[in-house]
C-alpha cells in the first residue's frame, strides 16, 4: 500500500476492496463489491481491529506492514468471527505469535473451531477496558447482532467505536474511506440492502444495542464493511434505529411470478389502480428477474406487499416460492399484505400463497383475485378491489 490510510493521527485503516467476488455469503449479489475494514491502532501497545476475507489477504499483509514496520502487533481484538472477517487470523498469528487474541467467552470456542487456536487468549466481558497506552479500549457484547459472539470495542479517548458489522454497508471503498469523501447517494441502496439482508432479521437485539450505546459519545464508527462514518453518524444511527424498528413509508411493493404473462397483467393492473388512488411509490418486481435481495430492501422501505404467482405443477412458481421463504425466516413484521394469482385448473399458487399470509401474520386485504387461464373483466374487478383495500388502509396509516 503506497497511501496509509489515516483514521487520525495513531490509527489507521488497513482493509481491503473485493471487486472480484459476485455473491456475498454465496448468496446476495454484490454489484458495487464490498470492503472488509481492519484497523491498527498504534500507541504503546499495537492493536489490530478485526481482518479480513482470506481471498485478500495478501494485500491485508501488505497494508499492515506499511503501517507496522518493525514494530509488532500485541493483541488481535475480534469483534465478529464470520470468516469474512476471521478469514486472516491464522496468518497473522502465524506472523505475530506472540500477540494476544482478545475475544468473549462466545468468541473462543469458534476461534477453536474455525482455526484450530487455543493460545494467547485474552478473554473479556461487559465493560472490561484494555489500556493500550494512549488509547483505552472499552467492550460492549452486542449478542446476535447479528451472531451470538459479536462484540463492539469503543476506543474512549478519541470516540472511536469499532462496531462489527453493526452499521455496515456493501459497495467497496472507492478512493475514500470516510462518509465525507464518498459518494453516498451512489451507495445509499448498498448500505440498506446490507442493513436488510444481513442485519434485517435481528430487530431487536439491533434495538438493544442502539440502547446499550446510546450513552457513548461517538466521534466516528468504524465498521467492518463501508464507510467510516464521521459527518453522518446521526443519520446512519437514526436509519438504523428505524430500520429495526421495522418503520416504513406509504407505499407498496408488488412481486409477480408470471410464465407467459397473465399473472404479470394482473399485476400491472393493481398497480395502476393504486397510483390512481394516491399511491405514489409502486415497485412491481418480477420474482424470477430480481434477487430476493433488493425485493426484501424495498419490502424494508414500504408498507404494503402485494404477491402474486401463478400456479406450477399443484403449487406456487418456484422464484415465488424462494421469496416467500425468506421473508418467513426473516420474520420481517409491520406490513399490509395483498395476494392474487392465475392457475388454469386445480391451482397452487394462490392456495401457498394464503398460507404464507397465515404464517407471517401481516394484516391482510381481504380481495385476493385469481384468474382462470387469462384475466377477465371479473378478474380485473377484483384486482382493482384489492389495489383500492391496499390504498385505502395506507392512506388511513399514513394520515
Ligand atoms: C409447467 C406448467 C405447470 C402448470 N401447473 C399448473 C397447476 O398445477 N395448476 C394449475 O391450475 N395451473 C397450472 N399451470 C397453468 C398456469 O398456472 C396458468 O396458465 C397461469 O394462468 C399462467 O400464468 P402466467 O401467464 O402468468 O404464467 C401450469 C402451467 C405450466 C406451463
Amino acid at each position: 500500500m503506497h497511501n496509509k490510510n489515516n483514521i487520525t493521527d495513531k490509527i489507521f485503516w488497513v482493509g481491503t476492496n473485493d471487486r472480484k467476488t459476485h455473491l456475498f455469503e454465496n448468496y446476495w449479489p454484490l454489484p458495487k463489491g464490498v470492503a472488509y475494514n481492519s484497523y491498527i491502532i498504534m500507541d504503546e501497545k499495537v492493536a489490530i481491529v478485526d481482518t479480513v476475507e482470506r481471498g485478500t489477504m495478501e494485500t491485508y499483509i501488505d497494508n499492515i506492514e506499511s503501517v507496522l514496520g518493525d514494530r509488532k502487533a500485541d493483541y488481535l481484538i475480534i469483534n465478529h468471527m464470520e470468516p469474512d472477517h476471521s478469514g486472516s487470523i491464522r496468518t497473522l498469528v502465524e506472523r505475530y505469535p506472540e500477540m494476544k487474541i482478545v475475544g468473549n467467552k462466545k468468541t473462543f470456542p469458534m476461534l477453536e473451531r474455525f482455526y484450530g487456536i487455543k493460545n494467547n487468549l485474552l478473554e473479556v466481558k461487559e465493560g472490561d477496558q484494555l489500556d493500550l497506552g494512549l488509547h483505552k479500549l472499552n467492550f460492549y457484547m452486542v449478542p446476535m447482532l447479528h451472531w451470538p459472539e459479536t462484540m463492539v470495542t469503543f476506543e474512549s479517548n478519541n470516540g472511536i467505536l469499532f462496531s462489527g458489522d453493526a452499521f455496515g454497508a456493501f459497495g467497496t471503498l472507492d478512493g475514500g474511506i470516510f462518509d465525507d469523501e464518498l459518494d453516498l447517494e451512489y451507495l445509499e441502496e448498498e448500505i440498506s440492502r446490507y442493513y436488510s439482508n444481513i442485519v434485517g432479521k435481528y430487530g431487536r437485539p439491533t434495538q438493544n444495542a442502539l440502547a446499550k450505546l446510546s450513552g457513548l459519545d461517538l466521534k466516528m464508527i468504524c465498521a467492518t464493511h463501508g464507510p467510516i462514518w464521521r459527518s453522518h453518524i446521526d443519520d446512519i444511527i437514526a436509519k438504523y434505529d428505524k430500520w429495526s424498528k421495522y418503520q416504513t413509508d406509504e407505499g407498496c411493493v408488488i412481486v409477480y411470478a408470471s410464465m407467459y404473462g397473465n399473472t404479470e397483467k394482473m399485476a400491472d393492473n393493481i398497480a395502476r389502480h393504486l397510483v390512481k388512488k394516491g399511491i405514489k411509490k409502486v415497485r412491481i418486481h418480477d420474482s424470477s428477474k430480481t434477487h430476493p435481495s433488493y425485493i426484501i430492501n424495498d419490502i424494508f422501505k414500504y408498507r404494503g406487499v402485494i404477491l402474486g404467482s401463478c400456479a406450477y405443477n399443484g403449487d406456487i412458481f418456484p422464484s415465488m416460492e424462494t421469496l416467500i421463504n425468506e421473508l418467513e425466516h426473516m420474520a420481517i413484521k409491520d406490513h399490509v399484505l395483498g395476494v392474487f394469482g392465475s392457475k388454469s385448473w386445480g391451482g397452487g399458487g394462490l392456495k401457498r400463497l394464503n398460507k404464507f399470509a397465515e404464517a407471517i401474520k401481516w394484516e391482510t386485504i381481504e380481495a385476493t383475485p385469481e384468474a382462470l387461464c387469462a384475466p377477465h373483466a371479473e378478474d380485473f374487478d377484483q384486482c382493482e378491489a384489492l389495489a383500492e383495500g391496499m390504498a385505502n388502509r395506507l392512506k388511513d396509516l399514513y394520515k
